[in-house]
């Protein structure tokens, strides 16, 4: 993977011409350390709109669109960047900062179009974790589909959490019985539930929210941010817009707790149709995994440790007593999502 000017430019590598990147860049290109940080909040056709850093928590305070400077013209900025930032800050109705640079990455989430897309995107930056909103009924879950948001999260080394909306409607025992053999703490919501458990997992780190539409992702984080009034169609006070900023994903503050701790942000995106995986290696997914991951120490080169692996390492590992069959049935359900070709 190679870097330019502090990003992973790997999404368009496929484009690159190749004296650009060979380019000595060094020497004449001017030093922005000194230039103001941001977060990006959302991406609208080529306009981003940041959060300085150190503002105060007052919501709208800090908040400055910017365009990208020349010199990232060919970098994807998404939403969670971190970003140096110089010009007009106030960000006074009219006003536009100029993007200069982008950090490095600690985490990036990335989805392909579909399995035969050999492009992957960016969809987000530097989140700690995965939230996969899924209704317990109307619609239905698709089991599919949540495994495959899974392994694109555990790909990118995210925390997982599954929130199973709609408990009114129907008994999650069957989902949760699914999902813990792999561990992945599951949460449930219903109209007017205590959402206490679910700030507490959110606090303090920065948590993206995927789910198919409908599900009820905009109810819950209406109901986790007094006053926002996600995509009821009124303008929003955190972006100053409009319904249509529901395409596109906006990180948004959450309140404090009741004793005063950091709530965390939710990186919001628009309700997913599929998640294609075709940037995810087997290899990728285990490692997700630190007790199957030690295991596969032994298996043959390029192992793909699924059902029909010959020796694979996680097989002798259930046969040693080491790992609990459930654990690496589950696993290998997750891989399968992978595997094959579906989507939603
Ligand atoms: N019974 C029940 N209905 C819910 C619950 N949560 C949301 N709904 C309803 O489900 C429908 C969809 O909710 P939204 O919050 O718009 O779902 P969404 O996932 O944001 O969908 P998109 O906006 O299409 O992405 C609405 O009619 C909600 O009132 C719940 O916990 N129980
Ligand atoms: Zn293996």
């Amino acid at each position: 993977m190679s870097r330019r000017g502090g990003i992973h430019s790997d999404e368009h590598a496929g484009f690159d011409r190749p004296g650009r990147r060979s380019r000595p860049r060094t020497k004449d290109r001017p030093d922005f350390s000194d230039a103001a940080l941001a977060t990006v909040i959302t991406v609208d056709r080529g306009r981003y709109r940041l959060r300085l850093d150190g503002a105060s928590d007052e919501p709208g305070r800090g908040l400055v669109s910017a365009t990208k400077a020349r010199s990232l013209s060919r970098s994807r900025v998404v939403v969670g960047d971190r970003v140096r930032v110089v010009g007009d800050l106030s960000g006074e109705e009219g006003t536009l900062a100029r993007l200069v640079e982008v950090e490095e990455r600690r985490t990036v989430l990335r989805r392909t179009a579909d399995d035969d897309d050999p492009y992957e995107r960016p969809v987000v930056a530097n989140a700690d974790q995965l939230a996969i909103v899924t209704a317990l009924a109307d619609p239905p879950p698709r089991p599919g589909m949540i495994d495959r948001i899974l392994v694109a999260g555990f790909d990118a080394g995210l925390d997982a959490l599954l929130v199973l909306t709609k408990a009114d409607l129907a008994s999650p025992d069957e989902i949760v019985a699914a999902y813990r053999p792999l561990d992945v703490p599951v949460l449930t919501t219903q109209p007017g539930a205590d959402l206490s458990d679910l700030r507490e997992r959110l606090a303090g780190r920065t948590t993206v929210f995927v789910g198919h539409s409908g599900v009820g992702k905009s109810t819950l984080v209406n109901a986790l941010i007094p006053g926002l009034d996600r995509a009821v169609g009124a303008v929003n006070a955190t972006t100053g817009r409009g319904r249509h900023t529901s395409t596109s994903a906006i990180a948004l503050q959450l309140p404090a707790l009741p004793d005063g701790r950091d709530g965390g942000w939710v990186i919001d995106t628009p309700g997913v149709r599929s998640f294609g995986l075709s940037h995810v290696t087997p290899d990728g997914i285990v490692s997700a995994f630190g007790d199957l991951a030690a295991e596969t120490g032994s298996c043959p080169r390029g192992c793909r440790h699924d059902s029909t692996a010959v020796d694979c390492g996680l097989d002798q590992a259930v046969a040693e007593g080491r790992l609990s069959p459930e654990r690496l049935q589950s696993f290998r359900r997750i891989l399968d999502a992978r595997l094959s070709a579906e989507t939603y």
